[in-house]
């Protein structure tokens, strides 16, 4: 199901299935002089296309592909002194190389957040296969924000993600923004128990 609206280049030809006996890979950034090298000792959790501007997408991609996986799983193998913090302020903690400016990976370090715990990274950037697919799109009106798409191109655009089977939200998925309020209502005391 070809189609004239591009989303990000691993799913433009058609959503990829993981393997359910993957259990991690390596990380690489774009430069081809010492690259930055992490390793990823899990598989993906949650991943997704993401419109908003803060997240990582390679040259020409409106969406971003991004997925989660437990802090400790994420080792900086090579090259760590070329990682910087994007932006220090974020809720997410992008951790990019200086030279290409690919981020390896986002990380929560807020401990009363409700993902805290988990890193944000890009599988695109690993040679080995079986990485999850990504299961819907987040902060899809995000990129009318990012100046990626007039709003006369959402309709087509939210077509075209329902089409690969990305579901379009304009925030995270219904499940995890469930478990966002979940874990809001219990640190304000107000969860209401089935
Ligand atoms: N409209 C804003 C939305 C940015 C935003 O809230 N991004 C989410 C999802 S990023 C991964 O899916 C988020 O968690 N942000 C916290 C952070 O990025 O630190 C925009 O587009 O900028
Ligand atoms: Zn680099
Ligand atoms: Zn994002």
């Amino acid at each position: 199901m070809p189609s004239s609206v591009t989303i990000h280049p691993s799913v433009d030809h058609g959503v990829t299935a993981g393997s359910s006996h993957f259990h991690g890979g390596t990380l690489h950034c774009h430069c081809t002089h010492n690259p930055v090298l992490v390793e990823v000792k899990s598989q993906l959790a949650h991943n997704h296309a993401c419109g908003c501007t803060k997240c990582w997408k390679p040259k020409g991609a409106k969406f971003s592909v991004v997925g989660v996986v437990p802090r400790d799983s994420v080792t900086v193998l090579e090259n760590g002194d070329k990682l910087h913090v994007v932006d220090p302020s974020a809720v997410i903690q992008r951790h990019a190389c200086k030279a290409c400016g690919v981020h390896l990976f986002g990380r929560i370090e807020n401990k009363d957040h409700a993902f805290y715990g988990l890193d944000f990274v890009h599988s695109e950037l690993s040679p080995e296969k079986g990485w999850a697919a990504p299961e819907f799109a987040a902060f899809v009106s995000s990129i009318i924000e990012g100046g990626l798409a007039a709003p006369s191109e959402m309709a087509g655009i939210r077509a075209r993600l329902t089409e690969l089977g990305l579901a379009p939200y304009d925030c995270l998925s219904p499940p995890l923004m469930d478990a966002l309020a979940t874990h809001a209502a219990k640190q304000k005391g107000v969860l209401k128990e089935a």
